[in-house]
């Protein structure tokens, strides 16, 4: 670790040398926002190999066993849209379709502060490098105390259903892949901001596999995603491994928050 990198809080957690989110104005930080926006642009989303330390992937998993008695077990079912069923539609239309979703998600007030995923969330770097590869001026962490940043344990027999995200992004960083299942398989641009393309979404809904992509996720990765427009799920785990990973939460206001509902279903109680 250099002098320089030392000073930063997470030097120790991000593969400094192959992703310098440190020094973005350099020219291999302007070179790998660049890769990351046309990995994007292309496929929906952008999968960065390695980024987080083989030491910090160990360690979270570690606090992730440590906190075990305090993740929230939810398991129940919602349309993809998680907005209410639709009764004026037919059963296999995606508006009245209901899938499955199953995991334990341990809060971000219950996540040490000096936790690896938790001093790189926290730091101006990524936020910057973030906001630099989905091109917003400006991008700022969520408010929520709960939901800002958590880590998801999916037992075996856990999945997520199909859906659409209700925020524009997501960014994820694998801890641990399950050893079979627990895939996570999308259709990148499946919507639009003008056109739900129901049609389409029917028939991924029903079992057809055009457009289906894998997003590959080793120990380590971290990606970016565009959950709003891109349909996509977790396959149940099976065998024996876990699934552990996180999801980091951004929005375009200071102030973003989960609504009670949300927070009681994700965490079981509310923040406020
Ligand atoms: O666990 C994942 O890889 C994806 C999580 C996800 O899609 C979500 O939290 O909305
Ligand atoms: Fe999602």
């Amino acid at each position: 670790m250099s002098q320089t990198t030392s000073a930063l809080g997470y030097a120790d957690v991000v593969d400094l040398d192959r992703y310098p989110i440190h020094d973005l104005a350099s020219e291999r930080g302007q070179q790998l926002i660049a890769e990351c926006k046309a990995e994007l642009a292309e496929s929906g989303v952008c999968s960065l190999d390695g980024f987080i330390s083989p030491e910090a992937v160990a360690e979270m998993v570690r606090i992730a066993g440590q906190l075990k008695d305090k993740a929230w077990s939810s398991n129940r079912t919602h349309t993809i849209y998680f907005e209410p069923v639709d009764e004026t539609v037919p059963a296999t239309h995606p508006r009245a379709h209901q899938v499955r979703s199953a995991k334990h998600g341990i809060a971000y007030d219950y996540i040490p502060s000096d936790a690896p995923l938790r001093r790189l969330y926290e730091s101006d770097d990524l936020t910057a490098f973030i906001a630099a590869v989905l091109e917003k001026p400006v991008l700022y962490r969520s408010a929520d105390p709960l939901d800002a940043l958590q880590i998801t344990t999916f037992n075996p027999g856990d999945e997520l259903g199909w859906h659409f995200d209700r925020s524009e992004f997501s960014m994820t960083v694998m801890y641990q892949p399950a050893n079979e299942g627990g895939e996570f398989l999308y259709v990148p641009g499946l919507r639009s901001e003008d056109d739900e393309h129901y049609d389409e979404v029917e028939k991924v809904l029903q079992g057809d596999t055009t457009g289906l992509k894998v997003l590959p996720g080793g120990p380590g990765t971290l990606a970016f995603f565009r959950g709003e427009h891109a349909l996509h799920h977790v396959t149940p785990v099976k065998g024996e491994t876990p699934r552990i990973n996180s999801v980091l939460t951004y929005g375009e206001r200071p102030d973003m928050r989960l609504n009670d509902l949300t927070s009681e279903l994700f965490y079981g109680r509310t923040s406020s």
